[in-house]
């Protein structure tokens, strides 16, 4: 069974914080969701596997280590996943970058799918999923199915996102009991499909639409 975590560390917190005033505009929204991505990604990527390594250093040879595990890929869920694609980049700059994209009806809340590009060697990567925001959870189950349908094994996917809603986090963990589940936030509940508190449509506030 995937986890579900909450990644508590005091500077996630703070610039989520940020982020949800509503009175944060596009600019800043922007730089803070890359900021919190990249911190986001420094405790995700704890749990990389290492191997032993010699380097011969100008002083001799140590004794070290280097990451021994799968290559990564990043996945954005369209739109507002991209905010989170740089900041993960800057720590991992070799990770290769898929997308899906997928807007929710906003009646029916329903996910649609309206575009798949991914590295063909997507089935043989660590995947990061990301999304700001795990609402109803319907996103982030559709673009894992996507993943799924190439070939993919769901316990190389991580899902990452800011703020999740409990509901969210139930159904994606129903429908993908493999997939490890990482936040900044467990909110209260949803309302109207939208994440209460959360922090607005993460969309229109990373790029300035509405
Ligand atoms: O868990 P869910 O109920 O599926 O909701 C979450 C999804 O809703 C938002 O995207 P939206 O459909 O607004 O598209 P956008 O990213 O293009 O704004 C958000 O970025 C997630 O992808
Ligand atoms: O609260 C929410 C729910 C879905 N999508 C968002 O951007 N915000
Ligand atoms: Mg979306």
């Amino acid at each position: 069974m995937g986890k579900f975590q909450v990644m508590n560390h005091p500077l996630i917190q703070h610039k989520l914080t940020i982020i949800r005033n509503e009175n944060c505009g596009t600019r800043e929204f922007r730089e803070v969701v890359n900021e919190i991505a990249s911190l986001l990604a420094f405790e995700v990527s704890r749990e990389m596997p290492l191997e032993d390594v010699d380097v011969k250093t100008p002083q001799g040879i140590a004794h070290a280590k280097q990451l021994s595990g799968k290559k990564v890929a990043v996945v954005p869920i369209l739109r507002a996943g991209i905010g989170m694609v740089d900041g993960i980049l800057d720590l991992i700059p070799a990770a290769k970058v898929g997308h899906i994209g997928m807007y929710r009806d906003e009646e029916t809340l329903q996910p649609h799918e309206y575009f798949v590009k991914l590295p063909s060697d997507i089935d043989k990567r660590q995947i990061f999923v990301v999304d700001p925001m795990l609402a109803t959870g319907g996103s982030a189950i559709m673009a894992i199915d996507a993943l799924i349908k190439r070939g993919v094994d769901e316990s190389n996917i991580k899902f990452v996102c800011l703020v999740a809603a409990p509901e969210g986090v139930k159904a994606l963990q129903e429908a993908h009991g493999d997939v490890d589940i990482y936040a900044a936030a467990l909110d209260d509940k949803l309302e109207n499909g939208y994440i209460t508190p959360g922090l607005g449509d993460a969309g229109d506030r990373l790029f300035g639409t509405k």
